[in-house]
């Protein structure tokens, strides 16, 4: 961080470890640390009952303020909302990266600017930003510890939230965030990591969490030529690629290849029917790089834990009627195409396509669903 700014950083509390020890450093090395924690969802829940009072806790060791924002209505809206319609319209979409964008560093960072006095925000989230001159623009990288290496989840932040957030844990292992809580003794020091969706976490299974405002809806198991193979009890319990849960038996394993929605029939097929060449990315944002005029080589993920796979990213042309000698391409900012060296298995539409240069985040966007 550049001294200019060295005076107040507001801290993203959760109540876990990792944002605990991020506030213990940022305070011992004299910054003004402010901590905030934002009050997501209503009962039990990984930040929003006992995290809350854990935050608290570690404000009151380290000596710093803490202050509680009610956000729960921008969580319903953004990741409640955006999840069960996402569900109920046959995609898996995933939360985390909106959540990052939309509920907690936007929100963080105009409650810093405009109640505290600070330009900058500080989380427990493992991964780097650099700012690189040569480009003018804030560069997001994965983290040291590749295991922890939270990049994928970031990459919709828009360069002004990276310009002012900062991630004291992105050059860390989880072994030395553990052993710099245990030295200050922090409260979180030995909590458990939190493996799940915060959501899920919350609700016990993802499952649960939609039962709640999805009622069962039976329908059809169908194979690609529409035979009927079995019944489901909503397309919503169903993703791209699942293989269990199906109660068909078969000869062959069977995967889900398609969710429709408007039909209520979850499709299902062989492994080579769950495996594409190529995929359409939506809502792109381009992150260490400018948006680039024609494709790019990089390595893709699909997943959060699946491996970069390498690719070639299409910027999509919106090129309108095309004997129009006169008309110039327009770039479509919001969608590229994802065309994979190798076809990929189990491309599920709502999930992140993440694209890297080595440890340099170049952009990313949701998987758009095959028309
Ligand atoms: N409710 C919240 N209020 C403020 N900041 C939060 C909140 N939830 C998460 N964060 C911030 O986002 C970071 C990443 O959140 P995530 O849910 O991935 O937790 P985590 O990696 O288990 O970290 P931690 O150990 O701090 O809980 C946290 O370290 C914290 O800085």
């Amino acid at each position: 961080m550049d001294s200019l700014s060295k005076k107040k950083v507001v801290v993203g509390l959760s109540g876990g470890v990792d944002s605990s020890t991020a506030a213990a450093i940022l305070h011992h090395q004299g910054y003004e640390v402010i901590g905030l924690t934002l009050w997501l969802m209503k009962g039990k829940g990984q930040c929003c009952s006992e995290g809350m009072i854990d935050a608290a806790y570690i404000c009151e060791q380290i000596g710093i303020p803490h202050h509680v924002v009610d956000i729960r209505e921008v969580f319903q809206t953004n990741i409640i909302d955006y999840l069960v319609a996402g569900y109920s319209a046959g995609i898996t979409p995933l939360p985390c990266s909106q959540c990052n964008k939309t509920v907690k560093f936007g929100p963080m960072l105009q409650y810093a600017q405009e109640n505290l006095g600070s330009d900058r925000i500080a989380t427990g989230h493992y991964a780097r930003i650099r700012y690189d001159e040569a480009t003018e623009r804030y560069q997001l990288l994965r983290a040291v510890d590749r295991n922890k290496d939270q990049s994928y989840f970031l990459y919709d932040l828009s360069q002004d939230l990276l310009a002012g957030s900062v991630f004291p844990l992105g050059e860390l292992s989880k072994n030395e965030t553990r052993s710099i809580a245990a030295k200050y003794e922090l409260k979180t020091a030995d909590k458990p990591e939190s493996q799940d969706l915060c959501l899920v976490e919350s609700n016990g299974s993802m499952r649960a969490f939609l039962d709640k405002y999805l009622a069962p809806k039976k329908g059809d198991i169908v194979d690609t030529t529409g035979k009927v193979l079995g019944q489901h009890d909503g397309v919503h319990h169903y993703t791209i690629g699942q293989r269990k849960g199906l109660g068909i038996a078969a000869a062959e394993p069977l995967y889900v290849i398609g969710l429709d929605a408007v039909n209520n029939r979850v499709i299902v097929g062989d492994r080579h029917n769950a495996t594409e060449p190529e995929c359409t990315v939506e809502r792109v944002n381009w992150v260490s790089i400018p948006q680039p005029s024609a494709p790019i080589r990089a390595e893709v993920q699909i997943r959060y834990r699946s491996s970069p796979v390498p690719v070639t990213i299409i910027p999509l042309e919106n090129c309108g009627v095309s004997n129009n000698a006169e008309q110039v391409p327009n770039i479509e900012s919001s969608r590229v195409r994802v065309v994979f060296d190798e076809p990929q298995f189990s491309i599920t539409p709502g999930q992140a396509a993440v694209w890297y240069d080595g440890e340099k985040v170049l952009g990313g966007g949701i998987i758009q669903r095959n028309s």
